[in-house]
């Protein structure tokens, strides 16, 4: 989606607020694996899901991480989305089990529905969450509304404003 709906609402998160959004996702997740409370790997949906997993594996101290690059696209008008890059066979073992499989947001869905299909056993959790792809997610920090766009660090740049009077 690039262009902007009237109704919709934009959600602009800093560097410094994923950042403590991230922490605070992993801070939850902390002792809630299935080994003992350990997990074994950190698995990140690229690309948004890189740097909230980079924080997470950090702060849980996991070494081992690997991506999973899903590409949505449409289809005779109907919505798919398919891999085009999986994390090694090994990370995922027994349908995922005990991997932590990290997303910036869960929107509609379709992108933790496809992961899960893959990794039943594996838990899924992202920073943001909005209402219709909420059931798709285990563990989340922030709900937004359905119609809230989030803005990213990583898509936006500083730049001039005009001033609030200088507005027609
Ligand atoms: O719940 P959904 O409706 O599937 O949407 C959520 C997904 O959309 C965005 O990724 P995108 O596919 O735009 O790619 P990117 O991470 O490379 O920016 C976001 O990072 C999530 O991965
Ligand atoms: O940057 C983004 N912000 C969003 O709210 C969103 N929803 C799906 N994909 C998204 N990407
Ligand atoms: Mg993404």
């Amino acid at each position: 989606m690039t262009d902007r709906l009237p109704h919709e609402k934009g959600f602009h998160v800093s560097w410094d607020q994923i950042h403590r959004d991230a922490r605070a996702l992993a801070w939850r997740l902390d002792g809630q694996g299935p080994d003992n409370g350990a997990w074994r790997a950190v698995v990140a949906i690229t690309r948004g899901g890189m740097a909230p997993a980079m924080i997470v594996s950090r702060e849980l101290d996991i070494r081992v991480v690997d991506t999973i690059s899903v590409k949505s696209y449409d289809h005779q008008s109907q919505s798919e989305a398919r891999v085009i890059k999986a994390p090694q066979a090994e990370i995922m073992g027994d349908a995922g089990e005990g991997v932590l499989v990290v997303d910036d947001l869960v929107d509609t869905g379709k992108t933790l529905e496809l992961v899960r299909k893959l990794y039943p056993k594996a838990h899924f959790a992202t920073v943001y969450a909005k209402p219709q792809g909420r059931d798709m997610v285990d563990t989340y920090i922030t709900e937004v509304s359905q119609d809230t766009w989030i803005f990213f660090p990583w898509d936006m740049a500083l730049q001039y404003v005009e001033p609030y009077r200088g507005k027609d």
